[in-house]
């Protein structure tokens, strides 16, 4: 079979049950209207390892970081020669081992890197997805099409490149989030735990909370095999450990000379590095998310989905507040805890504790009786 010229191959997923698995099933089936197939010891209705090779003309290995290597191994054992022809890929997180064992079968082989969690969108617009595309011939046209229909913003790499890349974006991102995590735990009950320092927070430490608490609410053998499969992250911690100790010990030392090689190696030679246009950006972006971040805190909000996603929409929803007189605080495009896109719309603070209830019960039946949008939420504003 020479399976790279079908428009509509089989595609099978070793890892069918785990979230990436369930969401390029979703995506195969739904976005590309594919039949998706798959292996999974989580679920018991899933095609042995022998048959699934034998019916799928795109294999995805979607499975855990640490088994993937040797499980690509088992898989081209298993097909001994079936794959020629077909088009072979992963998702692992972790590009150089996966990719060079999937180079040692005879399918066309695709390693790539999904570098986010599994949105809960259809798509990965808005996100980056590494492509490292070892050996691709028949399949060409077939893969262009797939990558664009994911809308991820897709990055070619070698696999060894992204991994040393990944000790950086990842490794050491995680790491030290993991580790102000494990500094938090200790120090913070001492001063009322998270809740109190809470109201104390600068824009930083909440941009780091963030990600910590995102970290730690993720899947732990991810973070656990980000830091142990990839071999580029040890020398990457090293450094870190190590920078880390000569603040330590300059704080220790608290003299001037101190602070002057603190400054010198830890400030200075880091700026200068990173370059003034860079760093102009980065503060400008430090205080756009903290204009944002602002924003989401505050009370007094109406969430509101746009049903009728088409041009006006947005026009007719602020019609409504124009016509009660209502002032706009802010308005952001944004997405529910599920993932559902809509409009939260900020409202000024004095001017909404001074309506009456009844007419916020107005503003929002207006809303949705014009079948303008519905309202998702509204702290503080919902008072009825
Ligand atoms: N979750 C993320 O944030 C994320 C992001 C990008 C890439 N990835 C990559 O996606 C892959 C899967 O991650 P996940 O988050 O879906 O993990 P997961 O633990 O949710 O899913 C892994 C699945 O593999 C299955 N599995 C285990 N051994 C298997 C075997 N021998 N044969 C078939 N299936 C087997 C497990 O039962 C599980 O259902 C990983 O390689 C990971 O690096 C994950
Ligand atoms: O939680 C997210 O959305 C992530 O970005 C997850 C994350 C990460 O934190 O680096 C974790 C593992 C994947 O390889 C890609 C991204």
């Amino acid at each position: 079979m020479n399976a790279g010229r079908s428009a509509s191959p089989v595609v099978g997923i070793v890892g069918l049950h785990g979230a990436y698995g369930r969401w390029l099933r979703r995506f195969f089936e739904e976005r590309m209207g594919l039949r998706v197939v798959g292996h999974d010891p989580a679920g018991d209705d899933t095609l042995p390892p022998h048959e699934l090779v034998r019916r799928a003309d795109v294999l995805i290995f979607s499975a855990p970081i640490r088994r993937t290597p040797e499980l690509i191994r088992e898989y081209v054992a298993l097909a001994d020669g079936a794959e020629d022809g077909r088009l072979w890929m992963d998702v692992t997180s972790t590009k150089h081992a996966p990719v060079a064992e999937l180079l040692r079968s005879r399918a066309e082989v695709v390693g790539l890197h999904p570098m986010t969690a599994p949105p809960k969108t259809p798509t990965l617009k808005g996100r980056v997805m590494a492509v490292c595309p070892a050996r691709v011939e028949a399949w060409r046209e077939w893969l262009d099409g797939f990558l664009s229909m994911t809308e991820a913003e897709c990055v070619t790499v070698e696999p060894s490149e992204h991994d040393r890349a990944m000790a950086l974006v990842q490794g050491l991102v995680h790491a030290a989030h993991m580790a102000q995590a494990d500094v938090i735990r200790d120090f913070a009950p001492a001063l009322g735990g998270l809740e109190r320092l809470r109201p104390l927070r600068t824009v930083g430490y909440e941009l780091d909370l963030t990600v910590t608490e995102r970290i730690l609410s993720g899947n732990p053998a991810i973070y656990e095999d980000i830091q142990f499969e990839n071999p580029h992250v040890l020398p990457a911690l090293d450094r870190f450990a190590e920078a880390i100790d000569f603040l330590r010990t300059r704080v220790r030392q608290a003299d001037d000379d101190a602070r002057r090689e603190m400054r010198s190696r830890l400030l200075d030679a880091n700026a200068a590095f990173f370059g003034a246009p860079a760093l102009a950006d980065g503060s400008h972006g430090f205080e756009r998310l903290g204009y944002l971040l602002a924003d989401l805190e505050s009370p007094d909000y109406l969430s509101v989905f746009l049903p009728e996603d088409h041009p006006g929409s947005l026009r007719a929803l602020l019609a409504v507040f124009e016509h009660r007189g209502i002032n706009l605080a802010s308005i952001h495009s944004s997405r529910t805890p599920d993932g559902e896109l809509h409009f939260r719309i900020g409202l000024d603070r004095a001017q909404v504790r001074a309506m009456p209830a009844e007419e916020i019960a107005a503003l929002i039946a207006a809303i949705q009786a014009e079948g303008i949008g519905r309202v998702l939420s509204g702290r503080g504003l919902q008072r009825t």
